[in-house]
């Protein structure tokens, strides 16, 4: 069985303020989460705002170093101590999504290029093999590399920009992808796009995805595993199902009563006391 995903004992502290007036955030606190299968899996992790979860991220993509405690994926130490990954293989077997579509692509510059760039800088890619490469990521995300080529991002929705930007993370073919809250920005009736093209990238072209989310409803929907993070720390992990259905701490099931259901929205109100 593959190690997916193995953070152990992971922490970072953020240090503010000069000397003598510095504070310390420490934005993940002994982070530990195991996630061993020969399947591809989607790995969600949910909580508010500033619970750690932007920053779990970034130490996978090696964006922040942690303070101490290492990370595997996919058997192999990505960051902490000891881990020495060279650049491109290390790029190309993790990808990053990021929430702005529009911020990941500039405006003066055409969109293919960016996947050209990827193809030749990250895949080490060369010649006619660059251009099946984007024709083959292109189509794995529904789009034509004909209705993309010479683009640029204001050309396109937030939604198709969304999954150019998918289609960007596929062409070095990693075996994880990074998703920090990929829909947040995205117009609300098109979010079920990317979002179940992620499971069909899972099933179809064996990816698996670390999916970061406010959202509980759409973390339970997609995900195998679920990580709830609250101020630094995850308070439950399991398998989606699991943690769902029977949610062990009081943080998650604060998080489970605010998503509305039908019920919950629809329950008639009881009737208004006749006026006397
Ligand atoms: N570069 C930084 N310097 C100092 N503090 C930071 C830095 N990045 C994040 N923090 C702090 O670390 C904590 C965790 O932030 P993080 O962005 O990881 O949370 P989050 O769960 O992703 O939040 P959000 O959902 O709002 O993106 C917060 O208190 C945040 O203010």
């Amino acid at each position: 069985m593959a190690v997916i995903l193995h953070t152990e004992n992971l922490n970072k502290t953020y240090r503010l303020g000069g000397l003598g007036r510095a504070r310390h955030i420490q934005a993940l606190d002994d982070v530990n989460i195991k996630v061993e299968s020969d399947q591809p899996a989607i790995i969600a992790v949910v909580g508010e705002s500033g619970s750690g979860k932007t920053t779990l991220a970034k130490t996978l993509l090696r964006l922040v170093e942690p303070s101490s405690g290492q990370v595997t994926v996919y058997d192999r130490l990505v960051a902490g101590r000891g881990s020495k990954p060279g650049k491109r293989e290390f790029l190309g077997s993790i990808q990053p999504i990021f929430q702005n579509p529009f911020e990941a692509f500039s405006r003066y510059r055409p969109v293919d290029a960016y996947l050209e760039e990827t193809a030749t800088r990250v895949a080490g890619l060369s010649g006619r093999a660059v251009v099946d490469a984007l024709e083959h990521a292109l189509s794995a995300v529904g789009l034509d590399y004909a209705d993309v080529r010479g683009k640029y991002s204001n050309q396109f929705s937030g939604g198709e920009l969304q999954r150019i930007s998918v289609a960007r993370a596929l062409i070095p073919e990693p075996s994880l992808i990074v998703a920090d809250e990929p829909v947040s920005m995205i117009d609300a009736s098109r979010r079920m796009i990317i979002i179940n093209l992620f499971k069909r990238l899972r099933d179809e072209a064996g990816r698996s995805f670390l999916y970061i989310t406010h959202d509980l409803a759409t973390a339970y929907y997609i995900s195998d595993y679920v990580a709830v993070m609250n101020k630094g720390q995850v308070v439950e992990f399991g398998r989606a199902g699991e943690v769902m259905s029977n949610p062990q701490h009081g943080y998650t099931r604060l998080l489970l009563d605010s998503i509305p259901t039908t019920r919950s929205r629809w329950r008639p109100r009881p009737a208004a006391a006749p006026a006397h």
